[in-house]
């Protein structure tokens, strides 16, 4: 049997990584066996973990492309029922094919991402990988300026950079809903 594509996505402190937290935990409980891998880059809280914004943690295996991602889930293949990948917007397109790979080899796998830049556009490698999907879960996040529980954007606090990946935290974005996004940025105003 194949395996299952759980995406989940959303801004800045949405509780991505809380959820991945959660089905890690329902992973161990049950003694099931699988690797959860986070892009090199990310070496915000930890360089051995994932880690969410409320500082739950699990063990991570830190990879710098989907080719080293792929050599080590082949060492386990046969032995695994699931692979959770963090931070999904990190890594390169090419990542779906080694997805592919896996679930047509019997294995779940569960990425979280951001879905959106704080430039209010896709993230390629999350958006692609959403449209092969069996599940997406959206979060929301409580708009920092509003409080209401709608922000779906992640705002950039300091100046913007041509790039559109810069790892940081509260000290640089902050998570808003789609009108105080539009006010702060001057965006899609009508
Ligand atoms: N504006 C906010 N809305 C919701 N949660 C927030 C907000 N700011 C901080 N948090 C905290 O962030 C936690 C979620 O963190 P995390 O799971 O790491 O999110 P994500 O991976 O989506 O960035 C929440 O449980 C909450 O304690
Ligand atoms: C909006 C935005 C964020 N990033 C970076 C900032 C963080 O290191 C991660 C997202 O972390 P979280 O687990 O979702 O809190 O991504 C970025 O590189 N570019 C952006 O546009
Ligand atoms: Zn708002």
């Amino acid at each position: 049997m194949t395996g299952k594509l759980t995406v989940i996505v959303g801004p800045m402190y949405s509780g991505k990584t809380s959820e991945l937290l959660s089905l890690i935990e329902i992973y161990t409980l049950g003694k099931k066996n699988y690797l959860v891998f986070k892009p090199a880059i990310d070496v915000r809280y930890s360089e051995e973990h994932i880690v969410s914004h409320t500082g739950l943690k699990a063990p991570a295996i830190r990879v710098s492309d989907s080719i080293e991602l792929f050599e080590i889930f082949k060492e386990k293949q046969g032995s695994l029922d699931a692979v959770f990948i963090d931070e999904i917007h990190f890594f390169e397109a090419d990542i779906i094919q080694v997805i592919e790979k896996i679930i047509y080899s019997g294995v779940n796998v569960f990425c979280v991402g951001l879905d959106m830049s704080y430039k209010h556009r896709p993230f390629i490698t999350t958006a692609q990988i959403m449209g092969i999907a069996d599940e997406v879960i959206k979060k929301k996040a409580v708009c920092h300026i509003c409080g209401e529980y709608k922000a779906v954007v992640s705002y950039r606090k300091v100046e913007e950079t041509d790039s559109e990946i810069d790892v940081g935290g509260m000290e640089k974005y902050i998570a808003v809903c789609r009108d105080c996004y539009s006010k702060l940025t001057g965006k899609f105003k009508q």
